[in-house]
């Protein structure tokens, strides 16, 4: 069948989840081919020397497992909404289009950045595999320019929703989606590129409002004064807050990081302490890990907890913290064991302090600190933060034990990567949002701009590649609620969802033309907005170093 046998009314491939049901053990098969040919370049205990002179390859193996884990996905759900009877011809164009794509882009070469594309060949192998008659038959002709133009004019059709085909979820999701899509629509989208332009701090009535919804004790347990909701859940709530501003889908990422470490590694004490406070949104937290010098290598850091009769006094100089100043508690990540250099001496601290002001940012003695100007990501602001003796009780110290810091914050990252992850859709569903609404407007040699290829090709890539991540954020979060190992899973969402994110806004903002580049335009904030997300939470590099360790782990099943 060619591409042009295909007419603008029948774009979708007969028989196509048959198809992709046989595309998939394929795909799955080259994934295997290529984890063997990494593991035996490696050998079987590879050394830190061997694993950075292969990282390209390395890396590569990591992209190819979030593909073949991304068609994996969307193939499970292809097949949940047919069996509701909810397998539309919107759904069946993201299913072919994601397959006729992401099967081509196996075969011929990933980008993991703009300029590093992992070919076959970069494994030493050819992709024999991939030579199977429903494979070609999708990537000659499931991302067609018909289907691109029918899915594109199905979603311009398509009022009123933050989603673009069916999600999967229950109607109980639907319901979350739609509470916090109306708070983002009716208090956020209004004032968030104002809040960004003026670089200010997201008001705290808009904090209160969050806190009365439930965003802060969402997936904390009931016992605790949460309401014990799903990761799901948790990822439905920081797509739409963050398809209306990324700043406000992040407000309860630091909570999410302190409630999972003191779930996963306080004491009770500290539990019936701090999670009705976190869950209320009485205390807001911030996350205080990075330093100077010390960033995606934080066994490395060098901030001190040192000994004193009463607890410990914290000392050093801390960086990029995110919402440092008008918060109550730091979790902190420091040494305490005297003469180590590594990861086994550090602690995690519930370290209080006083909520500061714009006036006023770091009221306490022992606390300093300094805005870091930003692109984007404002709203919560970025500080340095020197603490200078800081003092905490014996009773801040998270489980009561030294030395278990460094491995309370591992626990913590499936969940914020997850959480991650969820943001990077909203705002990559926000960018195609401005994208698509430009081009309908927009008219350029007498016709609106949507009506080319080039231009509404992009938008359709941008609808598919989001219900992808949207697909394995979803397979992550379900992992973490049957309380299943996930950081594979988890660190795939991440580390799509980033470039999704970023090649929305980029395309998006293309779209725009000249305009997409006058601060004037939201579509301006958002590009700077989803740039972030490939940095923080695991760098894109380190994400793909941790699945591919992982891939590479023969202990792993
Ligand atoms: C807006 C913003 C908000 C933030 N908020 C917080 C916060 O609230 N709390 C907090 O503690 N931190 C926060 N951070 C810090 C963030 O987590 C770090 O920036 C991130 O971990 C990367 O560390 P780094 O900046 O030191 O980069 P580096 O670790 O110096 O990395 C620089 C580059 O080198 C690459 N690289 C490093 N090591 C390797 C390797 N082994 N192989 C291949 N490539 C490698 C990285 O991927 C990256 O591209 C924030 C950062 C930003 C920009």
């Amino acid at each position: 069948m060619t591409e042009a046998s295909h007419s603008f009314e029948t774009p979708v491939l007969p028989d196509l989840r048959s198809l992709t049901a046989a595309a998939l053990p394929a795909a799955e098969g080259w994934l295997a081919h290529a984890r063997s040919a990494m593991s035996n370049r490696l050998g079987a205990k590879p050394t830190a020397a061997a694993l950075e002179e292969h990282q390209h390859a390395l890396h590569g193996l990591a992209w190819i497992a979030t593909y073949v884990e991304g068609l994996r996905q969307m193939h499970r759900w292809a097949d949940g909404l047919h069996a509701d009877g909810k397998f539309g011809t919107m759904e069946q164009l993201l299913l072919q289009i994601a397959f006729g794509e992401y099967l081509a882009q196996l075969r011929g070469g990933i980008p993991m950045s703009q300029n590093e594309v992992i070919r076959p060949a970069d494994l030493g192998l050819e992709a024999d595999e991939l030579d199977t008659a429903e494979i070609a038959i999708l990537t000659a002709t499931g991302n067609s320019p018909a289907a691109r133009h029918a899915l594109v004019t199905l979603i311009a059709e398509q009022g009123g929703v933050s989603v673009f085909g069916a999600t999967g979820l229950d109607d109980e999701m639907d319901m979350v989606r739609e509470q916090f899509r109306r708070f983002a629509e009716d208090r956020v989208m209004p004032h968030a590129h104002e809040w960004h332009l003026k670089d200010e701090l997201i008001p705290m009535e808009i904090i209160e409002e969050m806190a009365e919804l439930g965003t802060f004790g969402l997936t904390i347990p009931e016992a605790y004064g949460g309401f014990g909701l799903s990761k799901t859940a948790m990822c439905v709530v920081s797509e739409e807050l963050s398809r209306g501003y990324i700043g406000v889908g992040s407000l309860g990422t630091r909570t999410e990081i302190a409630a999972e470490l003191i779930l996963c590694g306080g004491t009770e004490e500290q539990k019936q302490h701090w999670l009705p406070k976190l869950a209320s949104g009485e205390t807001l937290p911030t996350a205080v890990f990075t330093e100077p010098n010390t960033g995606s290598d934080l066994g490395a850091l060098k901030t001190r907890g040192v000994k004193t009769e009463t607890g410990y006094t914290l000392k050093g100089n801390k960086t990029w913290i995110t919402h440092a100043a008008r918060t109550d508690v730091m979790t902190v990540l420091a040494r305490t064991v005297p003469g180590t250099t590594d990861h086994t001496g550090l602690s995690m601290f519930l370290a209080e302090k006083t909520r500061g002001t714009p006036e006023n940012p770091f009221p306490d003695a022992t606390i300093s600190g300094g805005e870091i100007e930003v692109l984007g990501y404002r709203g919560m602001k970025e500080y340095t933060v020197a603490l200078d003796d800081h003092p905490v009780p014996q009773e801040a110290l998270l489980g009561g034990q030294e030395g278990q810091g460094f491995r309370q914050l591992m626990q913590t990252f499936e969940s914020a990567r997850i959480q991650t992850a969820a943001r990077a859709i909203g705002v990559a569903q926000n960018a195609l949002e401005l994208g698509l609404a430009y081009a309908r407007d927009r008219e350029a040699f007498g016709k609106p701009i949507l009506s080319f290829p080039r231009v509404h090709g992009k938008l359709a890539l941008m609808a598919v590649e989001i219900m992808v991540a949207r697909q394995i954020t979803y397979h992550a979060a379900r992992e973490k609620d049957e309380d299943r190992r996930c950081d594979l899973e988890a660190g795939m969402a991440k580390l799509l969802g980033a470039r999704v994110a970023w090649a929305a806004a980029d395309n998006a903002l293309q779209i725009h033309g000249g305009n997409g580049f006058a601060l004037e335009y939201p579509i301006s904030r958002v590009l700077c907005d989803a740039r972030i997300l490939n940095i923080f939470e695991g760098a894109a590099e380190i994400q793909a170093q941790v699945i591919a360790r992982r891939l590479l782990d023969t202990r792993r099943n």
